[in-house]
């Protein structure tokens, strides 16, 4: 079997030195697809934020597209990220910024040097997220769930092997959450496995899936898959 895309093991989830969630150990592979369930406070967020570097892995061992967890020097996030798409619920695109000018600020940031390449790969994540025709558009001027297209859009400009995702239908209502889900499934069908966070059990039980669950300080595992 090829290396997963992330695993965890016998890791403490914490923030500002207080454990959050002990002895975690799972792995995702390749085109895999994971929710992450659990109530607020539970530490959804925290285990997302360990694995794109942004809390450090102060115990456990773990990697995550290639990149060894503990210990990553500051140097290196950046090119953890770039294998990682992140998307969130609050847009965080910037507003004063047209979508491809939105897209190019990521492009530039990740080391992409040609205007033509830049051009052409704008194009083609947007196509990829039925938005063609918002390429000079201000974010506010589009709907909530457009926007939510246009971070799906550059999350996968570098085309990532592992799309983290928190609670990105959160503000979406249900037929707007449904397209996104849709979406996803065409991303996670294309080999970028998806790991996301979310509270909503419609979803869930209408695209099913792997789902790990954080209570009482443990991830529960419905795949079971290191045991
Ligand atoms: N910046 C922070 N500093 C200190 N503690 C924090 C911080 N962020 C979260 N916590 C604590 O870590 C624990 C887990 O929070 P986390 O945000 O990971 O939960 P969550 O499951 O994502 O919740 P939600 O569903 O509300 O987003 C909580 O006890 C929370 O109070």
């Amino acid at each position: 079997m090829t290396e997963p895309v992330l695993e965890l093991r016998e890791a403490t989830i914490q923030q500002e030195g207080q454990p959050v969630l002990a002895d975690v150990s799972f792995a995702l592979q390749k085109s895999e697809f994971s929710y992450l369930v659990g109530r607020t406070g539970s530490g959804k967020s925290s285990l997302l934020k360990t694995l794109y570097a942004d809390l450090p892995l102060l115990s456990g061992s773990g990697t995550v597209a290639g990149f060894a967890l503990p210990k990553l020097p500051a140097s290196k996030i950046p090119y953890l990220r770039r294998k990682l798409g992140i998307v969130f619920q609050d847009f965080q695109l910037l507003s004063d910024r047209t979508v491809a000018e939105n897209l190019l600020f990521v492009l530039n940031a990740t080391g992409w040097k040609t205007k033509t390449s830049k051009q052409q790969r704008i194009i083609d994540v947007l196509g990829r997220v039925g938005l063609t025709g918002a390429t000079n558009r201000l974010p506010h001027r589009l709907s909530g769930g457009e926007q939510q297209r246009v971070v799906i859009a550059r999350a996968m400009l570098n085309e990532p092997v592992l799309l983290l995702a928190d609670e990105p239908t959160g503000n979406l209502d249900p037929e707007v959450s449904d397209d996104i889900m849709r979406l996803f499934a065409e991303i996670n069908n294309s080999g970028t496995a998806i790991l996301m966070a979310t509270h909503n059990f419609q979803l869930i039980d209408k695209y099913p899936h792997r789902v790990l669950t954080c209570k009482d300080g443990q991830l529960l595992d419905s795949a079971r898959s290191l045991n």
